[in-house]
């Protein structure tokens, strides 16, 4: 489909080609996935393309693997790369310190391995995901389908006792089945509204017998690459303690583009 971008699109677009503009030839780069994810891995694809940039790409979900191979970048396993130079990723919530919900695309679980196992976590964001405290966005959490109603009831029990505002919990669907990753599991999204100790409440899910991963990343992101709708974008790094703003595009420039999921 062509069209104009909406003001969160075009946000969205120039944060993922400024973070892509990032990555230096040789580097193994682990690739995001969702909205955002999308416009970085195109862009660098564009790069191999019309550059002769030379890295691996690590996706972490199938989709991206697909569009990372359609655009012309070489996809190698993490096992293959054994440890990476960036990861690039899209969140859902990001706050002042770093700290993210990610998951909303259901990939949060290779999304945290790859992060995790890479130099540096870049996220790319429109500015409307910056909160002053997470948990507006439902947290998600991957269980193994196994007994997953019996998880949902540990996890609200566990959230009984925690600093949380909200405490009920929906099984993600899929039209009329339940969500399946690609790792074959389940997803319980959490609708706390407010989470008062991020940090706590991550390793408390995690203890929950059927819980794969949760969607909270603390202390993982070192940098955002926040977009906004007139085309600006900041550059915050957590460990420098540096705030860089761009100008934004020519005019008129980007405001015709394909809308892609
Ligand atoms: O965590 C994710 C997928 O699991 C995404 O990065 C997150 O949902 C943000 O998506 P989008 O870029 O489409 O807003």
């Amino acid at each position: 489909m062509t069209g104009e971008m909406s003001p969160v699109d075009k946000a969205k677009y120039v944060a993922a080609r400024r973070a892509a503009d990032m990555v230096q030839d040789g580097m193994r780069v682990g690739l995001g996935t969702g909205s955002t994810a999308v416009w970085m891995v195109r862009r660098l694809g564009e790069r191999v393309k019309d550059e002769g940039l030379q890295i691996k790409g690590v996706p972490t979900s199938s989709r991206t693997a697909q569009l990372a191979r359609e655009v012309g970048i070489e996809v190698v396993s993490l096992d293959q790369a054994g440890w990476l130079d960036m990861a690039i990723d899209g969140a859902d919530e990001f706050d002042g310190e770093l700290n993210l919900i990610k998951g909303g695309g259901g990939a949060h679980l290779q999304e945290k391995i790859v992060a995790t196992a890479s130099d540096r976590m870049v996220v790319i964001a429109d500015a409307g995901k910056e909160v002053e405290t997470l948990g507006a966005f439902p947290l998600p959490v991957e269980v193994v389908p196994f007994g997953w109603q019996t998880t949902r009831t540990l996890i609200e029990e566990a959230l009984d006792t925690m600093d949380v505002l909200g405490t009920s919990t929906a099984l993600r669907m899929n039209g009329e089945a339940p969500f399946v990753t690609d790792e074959g599991n389940h997803i319980l999204d959490l609708h706390l509204q407010r989470i008062g100790n991020a940090r706590q409440l991550a390793l408390v899910l995690n203890q929950v017998p059927g819980v794969v991963e949760n969607g909270l990343f603390i202390d993982i992101c070192d940098k955002v690459v926040i977009g906004y709708g007139d085309g600006r974008v900041e550059v915050r790094d957590i460990n420098e303690g540096t705030i860089e703003t761009d100008q934004p595009a020519e005019s008129g420039e980007n405001l015709f583009l394909d809308i892609v999921d």
